[in-house]
């Protein structure tokens, strides 16, 4: 199987700062790959030069197979895009809005509007003007404008910035139909793992410009660290009385106590017996997976779980 999207030690530097740092990597046909990284990590420079809009300081991408050279346009052809929040004319309807993209990227099929419409579930608002849209149909416009040439590849900024959760998984839905029905790859990024791990395949994890780690959805589960989760009515005295018995904890961000020790997980009964004993008895006592974020949050820090709670 070929690749949609290859790079290769792709770096791009604005006055010493690398805003993405030797990053390569491969992306098979007919997949989703979801590009993670917190505000400022690489994403939009990484997303710029895929695109040709701007030129790497050191390294290459390709796209099905040939190089990207800044405003080569035969590169258009393949790949549709969303960069920022999309804009439509508020008063002008779905259709008008198409229909005027349609021209400006000089689609000859006067079907396109049409099939687009089809395709993206769009064709009920047709008629309904833009600025009355949802969110959520609003960014299916936003991808409709992207799609009216029929690309082989999507490329997608943040695609579920900003909307509401039933906006995220009608997005969601679109973009997992678009790769297995109509085998489009699609390139999307995003800061929010949960968010974007229930529609990928493959996932990039970007930080300061570099590509810290990448796994593939399914791994992604096996990668959670455990944890026990432990609530009394005095947390503060029976963090104390942990401490004092030699465990190691931290308050999470509701107010609870964690500890990831294994001797904790494996055995979290001692641990209510001692609070029993001690006259601080557990109203809540679960061993729980790491969050997604929290997985996301310990790779790009590189440190351990117990520091994340901070930042969390
Ligand atoms: N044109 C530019 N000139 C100088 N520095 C830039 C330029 N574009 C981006 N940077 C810097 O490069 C780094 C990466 O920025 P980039 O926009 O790619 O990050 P991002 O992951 O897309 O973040 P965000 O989600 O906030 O857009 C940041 O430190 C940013 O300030």
């Amino acid at each position: 199987m070929g690749y949609a999207i290859q790079t290769n030690q792709l770096t791009k530097s604005y006055n010493g700062l690398k805003a993405v740092d030797q990053v390569s990597i491969s992306i098979k046909k007919g997949t989703i790959y979801g590009f993670l990284g917190l505000n400022g990590a690489g994403k939009t420079t990484m997303i710029r030069m895929l695109l040709g809009m701007i030129k790497p300081s050191e390294g290459s991408c390709y796209i099905d197979g040939k190089q990207v050279v800044q405003a080569n346009p035969s590169i258009w052809e393949k790949v549709g895009y969303m960069v920022e929040t999309p804009r439509a004319y508020p008063e002008l309807t779905v259709k008008e809005n198409l229909e005027i993209f349609r021209r400006l990227r000089l689609v000859e099929n006067k079907q396109a509007v049409h099939n687009v419409c089809e395709q993206l579930k769009l064709t009920a608002y047709v008629n309904k003007k833009a600025k009355h849209l949802s969110l959520g149909n609003a960014q299916r416009l936003g991808i409709a404008k992207a799609l009216l040439h029929q690309p082989e590849i999507l490329i997608l900024d943040e695609p579920v910035n900003g909307l509401d959760p039933a906006g995220i998984v009608e997005v969601r839905e679109l973009l997992l139909d678009l790769a297995e029905n109509h085998g489009i790859t699609i390139f999307i990024s995003s800061h929010l793992l949960s968010e974007i791990s229930k529609t990928v395949s493959q996932i990039g994890i970007i930080h300061e410009g570099k590509l810290v780690d990448e796994v593939k959805a399914k791994q992604l589960n096996r990668l959670l660290k455990e944890r026990l989760v432990i609530h009394t009515r005095h947390n503060a005295a029976a963090g104390r009385l942990l401490s004092e018995s030699g465990y190691s904890w931290q308050q999470n961000k509701e107010g609870l106590i964690e500890s990831y020790q294994p001797e904790a997980i494996k055995k979290p009964e001692n641990i209510a017996r001692l609070l029993t004993e001690h006259q601080l008895p557990p109203v809540r006592l679960t061993v729980e997976e790491e969050d997604l974020e929290a997985y996301f949050l310990r790779v790009i820090t590189g440190k351990g779980v117990e520091q994340l709670h901070g930042i969390l």
